[in-house]
């Protein structure tokens, strides 16, 4: 009887090829397995719950980021911003501020706003927790920052923000574009509000499809926590934020009227990346493609040697706005031709 026949759909051939989800509850679980580091009650508990008032109220200007996939126009299942330091941190440089439109999928947009005093006092303690954490990796990669005059100091120079309102907003399986991050980056994720899980998964390079499974691991992001997605977690694994049936509401352990003020229960998440565009990474030496749009950069997931991926290319991104229609321009980038400087050549000014 048909009805009893089992369907063979290629999703479920695809899914045999993925280990059960593993749940991470602990930081020791978190940096035994990814290449993540979880860090609990991160920010004083005043500072986090007045942070996430501020940008509960500033999310109320925020858009869904749109773009075109094949021919038809999407749109982000959450509302998105875009904060950018007045200079790099390193140099005077202030042309980041270009950089920002293309948070948006290439959209032009206004420059972008400037950190907020609450955001601003956040960044400090996490650009302190984040370079003591570099400081004890073991491993570095060849195409990662440098530093500046022998000091690699990471800055979180720009910050992208996202405010999911209730379970069924969410942000699907993506790698963060490197287009000024450079290869190798470090990402230090706040969450805020409620609860919610952040789902990690590996790509399998090519040459290991018949021999190893994908795992996913998922990971609970409660309010105030700090994920630090450290150097090869973007070329390795995807990341992403599912949509959940059901969510715990959000009490403030310090309302902004006070203890006994009636504040509504939150269903609300507010995450905020915090980034380091590298100067050697800049907009004006971002290759430009037959469109005379800046390119973006990717790195080669698949084909990755001990771990280590060496290629990247830019490629062409205008379609994301212009209807759907780019060019097929991409080239592979090659670091020191373009004068930028990862740990493997000197660096650049
Ligand atoms: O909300 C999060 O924790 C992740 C957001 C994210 O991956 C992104 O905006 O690129
Ligand atoms: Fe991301």
């Amino acid at each position: 009887m048909s009805l009893l026949r089992q369907p063979s759909s290629r999703k479920k051939e695809h899914t045999q090829l993925r280990l059960p989800p593993m749940l991470l509850g602990t930081p020791e679980l978190v940096a035994q397995h990814t290449p993540c580091t979880l860090h609990l009650s991160i920010l004083p508990p005043q500072l986090a719950c007045r942070l996430f008032y501020a940008m509960i109220e500033a999310s109320k200007t925020w858009k869904r980021n749109k773009w075109w996939l094949f021919d038809r126009v999407v749109e982000s299942p959450h509302l998105t911003s875009f904060f950018a330091r007045k200079t790099d941190g390193i140099d005077d440089d202030e042309s980041w501020q270009e950089a920002a439109q293309y948070w948006y999928n290439g959209r032009p947009t206004e420059p972008p706003m400037t950190f907020p005093p609450e955001m601003e006092e956040a960044c400090k303690i996490i650009e302190n927790v984040v370079n003591e954490q570099m400081r004890k990796r073991k491993t570095t990669f060849s195409h990662e920052w440098a530093g500046k005059g022998g000091d690699p100091l990471w800055r979180a120079n720009v910050a992208a923000s996202n405010c999911y309102q209730g379970g069924k907003e969410s942000v699907g399986f993506h790698s963060d574009q490197l287009t000024y991050l450079g290869p190798y980056p470090t990402i230090a994720s706040l969450s805020l509000g409620t609860r919610r899980i952040f789902s990690l998964r590996e790509v399998i390079p090519t040459d290991e499809i018949g021999t190893r499974k994908a795992q996913t691991f998922n990971i609970p992001l409660p309010h105030n926590s700090l994920t630090i997605m450290h150097a090869s977690c973007q070329e390795r694994f995807k990341h992403s934020i599912p949509p959940q049936a059901a969510i715990d509401l959000f009490r403030p352990p310090f309302p902004p009227g006070g203890v006994d003020s009636e504040i509504a229960p939150s269903n609300c998440r507010i995450n905020i990346t915090f980034r380091f565009y590298r100067p050697d990474f800049r907009p004006l030496s971002i290759p430009r493609c037959l469109c005379g749009v800046p390119t973006i950069l990717r790195p080669d997931m698949k084909n990755r040697n001990a771990d280590e991926t060496d290629r990247y290319w830019w490629a062409c991104y205008a379609g994301a706005q212009n209807d759907g229609k780019g060019c097929k321009f991409w080239k592979v980038m090659n670091m020191g031709e373009e004068g930028r400087s990862g740990l493997s050549a000197s660096p650049s000014s």
